[in-house]
């Protein structure tokens, strides 16, 4: 799917609630089942969903409807032979559907609306009101200037707000119309001007500050560049479409450009700002070798690199795509908010009708009174207020996190992430650098010295464990020669194992030595002391027993302390879990300032201790880069994943991938969900106690129609302002 740039539009009040939910009808899916999507311009609210969801659930053969409200598209899984039943049902509702063909681009959405018929009806409405005051004018020519100002502006209103009723619904379209409508019956013709007028105002106001919350991510494509140089087969290097590069080609970067495409560097050194992927402009050194991405910017030097994903797949995209699904899933802030409006709309409206007919039938009260007292009632009805300002706080919250280059995906994570009072670390590569080197080589008998440690190497060299990287790179500086390995395997959380010239060896650490039987208390003496210094240590064995000691040791990352301790300072408690032994453990937990450590941790062990945490009654939060860390993440409340630029998986798989190995993303992300929350309970309260202060007013009959309106576009334009804060941050 391709990131959808959404233009102005005249959605109505409710519109803008991410709302992806997916809708199991009764009928189940079969074998002979398909997806269709569609786009749906008109369709960017809950409103239009209830609509939709209600006429396609009684056509025969749909059994599954998925909404993405953000981007306005409609995945439809049924068995029809065509789809037309399915575009007739929504023409029926007013709404066009056009279907989406993989891979062909979105059409061109809807040319923009003229301004002229919104300033007619302002000027209408204000006409109106003034010849009403001044009594200047005679009634029927108040109630033309009105109607003028009405139709103008609100028509789109009137339609929708029709075929809400004519199929059962009371959106806020239907309310209005209705209010307008009575307030027309009962003759206050200036009133029923404005209050569609400020009501047509307040939506498009609305609507374009939803754009700017949804813009706010599409707009990171952009930073793409369209074209790219790429070397021919001649040699001679052309400018082409971004789009069109293929896999593998080579393509050039002249200083100061921004990168096309993701790939890896063939040639030539230069420093890049890759601030729009990881959010951190502190240029990175790139060379031969190095990973390049799409939208980052090359500074002073030149560099060529070989294409390694294609445009619509390269890193920015999917992170785009992730935040975009993300912004589709419903929060359960949302859901509470539309649970809660499905109940107190109705119920206002059944009140508003008592109100109408219970004081002049029973109580002598006067017809005009309290039609009017009613009709203000149903203004005051719209939810709007309470259903838009939950998505559009998620929405800039999840954008800003985007482009701080942490990369949520999913509102729950955002909303919940304040939550978190425990976050388990691992060691390797989360806390430390993750590129241990060889500080240590002791030959246990005088026979080995010299063989030891070719052989280690030549194990060490088929692993890619840090561990074993840093025995590798240790001979290759020594010139050391490798020997063939057979039957090389590797044991997790343990070591290595393979033949050489026949014989079987073992490289591994102390776990190992354990399980194989050949430990000593004179072995772990020596293996103590290399620990209790924050080295890491990995013996070679024969099948009599140790032959040679390595240690290695890996570098803690000075970001890691400062994270550690804005943790603290939010309150967060922090442990680390670790496959390596628990004094190293210890010694790096002690460097960082981390409050506990837990070594010699099996990936089940380390699922544990998150089940030890969790009952204790914590909420558990989890960091880690490796695979054995999968299932401890997995079971974490949020599992964060670091580094995530680099791998393919982690932006898939992670609740919250943060694009570099920098751990201070996570306070940042607390804060942010911390802040977040607290505007959500800001924007709730704010609207319910408007609102029920508004009932009470209207109820005394003090309120007036507009100032009904008044408050209510008020309190809609005020939440979403203060949701939309967060971009900022
Ligand atoms: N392929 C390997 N080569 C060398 N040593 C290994 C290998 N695999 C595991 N080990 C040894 O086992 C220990 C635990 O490994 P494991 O992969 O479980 O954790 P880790 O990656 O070192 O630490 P962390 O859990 O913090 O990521 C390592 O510290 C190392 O001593
Ligand atoms: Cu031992």
């Amino acid at each position: 799917m391709t990131p959808v740039h959404n233009h102005g539009h005249g959605g109505s009040c409710c519109s803008g609630t991410p709302a992806p939910a997916l809708v199991q009808l009764s009928e189940a899916p079969t074998a002979g089942s398909r997806l269709s999507t569609f786009r749906i311009e008109a369709m960017d609210c809950p409103t239009e969903q209830t609509l939709i969801q209600n006429k396609l659930g009684k056509l025969a053969g749909v059994q599954q409807l998925e909404f993405n409200l953000i981007n306005r598209i409609l995945g439809v899984t049924h068995d029809l032979p065509s789809t037309a039943p399915i575009v007739d049902a929504i023409k029926s509702l007013g709404m066009q559907a056009d279907p989406i063909e993989e891979g062909v681009p979105a059409a061109e959405p809807p040319a923009k609306k003229h301004w002229w018929p919104l300033a007619l009806s302002g000027v209408g409405a204000l006409g109106a009101e003034v010849l009403h005051f001044t009594n200047a004018a005679p009634t029927w020519v108040i109630a033309v200037v009105a109607l003028v100002s009405i139709l103008s502006g609100g028509l789109t209103t009137y339609k929708k707000g029709w075929i809400a009723l004519k199929n059962l619904n009371l959106n806020i379209n239907a309310l209005m119309s209705i209010a307008v409508t009575g307030a027309i019956l009962i003759g206050q013709w200036p009133e029923a001007a404005m209050v569609m007028f400020l009501f047509t105002v307040a939506e498009l106001i609305e609507a374009k500050s939803l754009d700017r919350a949804r813009n706010a991510i599409s707009g990171l494509m952009q930073m793409t560049p369209e074209q790219a140089t790429v070397q021919q087969a001649d040699g001679s290097w052309v400018e082409l479409e971004v789009k069109g590069i293929e896999l593998g080609a080579i393509v050039r970067v002249r200083p100061g450009e921004r990168i096309g495409l993701d790939g890896e560097v063939t040639a030539g050194q230069s420093t890049i700002d890759q601030a729009p992927i990881t959010g951190e402009s502190l240029p990175i050194e790139k060379t031969v070798g190095d990973k390049v991405f799409a939208g980052t910017i090359n500074q002073a030097g030149s560099l060529e690199y070989k294409v390694t994903a294609a445009a619509n797949n390269s890193t920015l995209a999917r992170i785009i795509h992730a935040v975009e699904q993300a912004q589709g899933a419903r929060a359960p802030t949302q859901r509470f908010v539309d649970r809660f409006s499905t109940i107190y709309t109705p119920a206002v409206f059944l009140f508003a009708l008592g109100v109408a007919l219970i004081p002049p039938l029973f109580m002598a009260g006067v017809w005009f009174d309290w039609i009017y007292r009613a009709l203000v009632l149903l203004v005051v009805a719209c939810p709007c207020a309470l259903v838009i300002s939950t998505p559009v706080t998620i929405v800039s919250g999840l954008a800003a996190a985007a482009r701080k280059g942490i990369l949520i995906k999913g509102g729950v994570y955002l909303e919940g992430g304040y939550k978190l009072d425990y976050l388990a670390l691992d060691k390797t590569g989360t806390i430390t650098h993750g590129k241990p080197v060889q500080t240590d080589y002791l030959a246990l008998f005088p026979n080995v010295e010299d063989s030891a440690p070719a052989l280690a190497a030549s194990l060490a060299g088929r692993s890619d464990h840090p561990v074993s990287l840093a025995i590798a790179n240790a001979a290759v500086d020594k010139k050391l020669p490798i020997h063939v390995v057979d039957n090389f395997e590797a044991l997790a959380g343990r070591g290595v194992r393979g033949d050489i010239n026949g014989e079987t060896y073992h490289l591994g650490n102390h776990r190992l030595v354990e399980d194989l039987g050949l430990c000593s208390p004179a072995l772990e003496e020596k293996l103590f002391a290399l620990e209790k210094q924050g080295k890491s240590v990995v013996l070679l064995l024969d099948k009599s027993g140790p032959l040679a000691l390595f240690a290695v040791a890996d570098t803690v990352k000075d970001s890691s302390r400062e994270a550690i301790q804005q943790l603290h300072e939010l309150g967060i408690k922090t442990l680390m879990l670790t496959g390596d032994n628990t004094h190293t453990a210890q010694a790096i937990a002690a460097q960082v300032g981390i409050d506990q450590a837990q070594g010699d941790l099996l990936p089940t062990d380390k699922l544990q201790a998150i089940e030890t945490l969790y009952g204790q009654g914590h909420r558990v939060g989890m960091v880690g880069d490796g695979i054995n860390d999968a299932p401890a993440l997995a079971r974490a409340e949020i599992g964060f994943a670091m580094a995530a630029a680099g791998t393919d998986t982690a932006i898939e798989t992670a609740d919250v991938a943060l694009m570099d190995d920098d751990l201070r993303k996570i306070p940042a992300f607390i804060r942010l969900s911390r802040q977040t929350s607290s505007i959500l309970k800001q924007n709730i309260a704010l609207a319910l106690v408007i609102k029920a202060l508004f009932l009470t007013i209207t109820f005394l009959g003090m309120a007036t129609m507009w100032m009904a309106v008044f408050a209510d576009m008020g309190v809609a334009l005020l939440v979403v302002f203060n949701g939309l804060r967060l971009l900022r941050k």
